[in-house]
């Protein structure tokens, strides 16, 4: 199952803030290396009762902007409608209805999306004042919350993940590689999805009729199965240009959500952006495959060196990106495109694939031998065994002494060696350390 998605949407000073703040989880036993790693208030990981969602911040608005409170509210809600799976619409329990808010509901009831109506600042059991002013909104769920107070929180949540699909249900893992094609505007993601469906391939269902996303596209390459997951053509007319650019972002991000590898298209004229490193930053720590896609690369004047320098630059701009392979494309001339093709296709198998316990268990042996574990204060780390819990990504629980021991720079090591010795191209790696009583071994 796709991880869920809900967006929160409100006038401004409702608490949507302080509410994202209340249910910001801290994903704290996972060590996770992402130096560099733009955080970005737009999003937070979530998880209540069984579930992992992401919570989305359509955000943004700016009172004193030229473009009037009501308008700017019709896109926070056109984001959430277009990227969510469940909305929270928040409103303000002491101010009451406002003609906004009705005409935000309006947009909400259309949308066929499952929507809940936190009424916020209600600070004590009573009611809400206007409470029964808010019916009028027809939303189908109703909650009355305090985010500063922590009231009711659980049961906005309870609301939420009740429109999630079952987690025991729904497991049918397919086997169709689902990639996202992100980046800048005009850096030619549709010319590379039109140059990969190319000739040879089948494109499975047509657009006309099917009630499918309009940005995906199925189809299948001999035996193999795949998803386009587009994010084109997000460019929209607006006055304000950071929520263009954080509209773009959010719809990036639930394409990346969604995907098994992430090609990050950067054009050869113009290098890395900002931009490019908050997306490949949600996808390393979603623990996504990535392929670097350096597109426009017949507009560049090479030598023997052009490849090597624009590598390094790219290395050292997605530094955590290391694992990630790079390819120069040219999606205009055809060039080195059906190697991107098979590059999506062996990442993705990287990004699933499980390795022995013994093997593994060899590599660490070795590893901790020939590079002696950290110490301080006279204790040393010790790794007693590892095994790998997960895949996408793959993930391994190292069996330590004292997790105060473990230094980043040793994990790295750690890791290196596993990627020596199996590959694990294109993927990020986790680990979880746990700890292990010197008396059980
Ligand atoms: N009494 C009370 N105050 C609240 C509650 N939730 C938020 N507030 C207050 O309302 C104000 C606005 O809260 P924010 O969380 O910043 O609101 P927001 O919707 O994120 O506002 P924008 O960032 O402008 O969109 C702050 O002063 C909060 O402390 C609540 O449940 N009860
Ligand atoms: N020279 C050259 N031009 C290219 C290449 N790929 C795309 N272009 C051109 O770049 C422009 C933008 O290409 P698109 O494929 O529309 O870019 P996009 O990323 O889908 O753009 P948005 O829809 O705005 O997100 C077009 O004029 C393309 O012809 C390439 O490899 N080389």
């Amino acid at each position: 199952m796709a991880k869920q998605v809900v967006a929160v949407v409100g006038r401004p000073n409702v608490g949507k803030s302080t509410l994202f703040n209340r249910v910001a989880g801290k994903r704290i036993s996972i060590v996770e290396d992402h130096p560099g790693v733009t955080r970005d208030r737009i999003y937070a990981e979530v998880e209540w009762l069984n579930y992992n969602f992401t919570l989305i911040d359509t955000g943004g608005i700016e009172p004193e902007s030229k473009e009037t409170i009501l308008s700017q509210m019709r896109r926070q809600a056109e984001i959430a409608i277009e990227t969510a799976n469940v909305i929270i619409f928040m409103v303000d329990g002491r101010e009451g209805l406002t003609g906004t808010d009705r005409e935000v509901a309006s947009m909400l009831r259309k949308a066929n999306k499952p929507v809940i109506l936190a009424i916020n600042k209600v600070d004590t059991k009573e009611h809400s004042p206007y409470y029964y002013d808010f019916f009028e909104l027809g939303m189908e769920s109703m909650v009355e919350t305090s985010a500063t107070a922590a009231y009711n929180i659980g049961d906005l949540l309870d609301e939420v993940v009740k429109h999630f699909p079952n987690p025991d249900e729904n497991q049918e893992e397919d086997d169709v590689i689902k990639v996202a094609i992100i980046g800048k505007p005009n850096v030619g993601k549709s010319s590379i999805i039109n140059k990969i469906l190319g000739e040879d391939r089948v494109i499975v269902s047509d657009i006309a009729g099917t009630t499918r996303d309009a940005i995906d596209t199925p189809f299948t390459d001999g035996e193999d199965h795949y998803l386009l997951i587009d994010t084109a053509g997000i460019r929209r007319k607006s006055k304000i240009k950071e929520n263009i650019e954080r509209y773009s972002v959010i719809r990036s991000f639930t394409a990346v959500e969604r995907a098994d590898v992430c090609l990050l298209v950067i054009d050869a004229e113009e290098g890395v952006t900002e931009q490019d490193k908050k997306i490949a930053g949600y996808s390393h720590e979603n623990g996504k495959g990535m392929i670097i896609v350096v597109n426009k690369w017949d507009l560049i004047e090479k030598d023997t060196h052009t490849m090597n320098k624009f590598t390094k630059e790219i290395r050292t701009e997605l530094a955590y990106l290391h694992y990630a392979p790079i390819i120069f494309i040219s999606a205009l001339t055809g060039q080195r495109m059906n190697k991107l093709l098979e590059t999506i296709k062996f990442v993705s198998n990287q990004n699933a694939m499980r390795v022995p316990t013994g093997t593994l268990n060899e590599i660490i042996g070795e590893a901790v031998l020939l590079n002696q574990p950290p110490s301080d204060k006279g204790k040393r780390l010790k790794v007693f065994y590892g095994t790998q819990a997960a895949v996408k990504p793959p993930t391994f629980v190292l069996f330590i002494n004292d997790k105060e021991l473990m230094h980043f720079s040793y994990l790295r090591y750690i890791e290196n060696q596993i990627r020596e010795n199996f590959g694990f191209e294109g993927t990020p790696i986790r680990f979880m350390l746990r700890e292990k009583d010197k008396g059980d071994r």
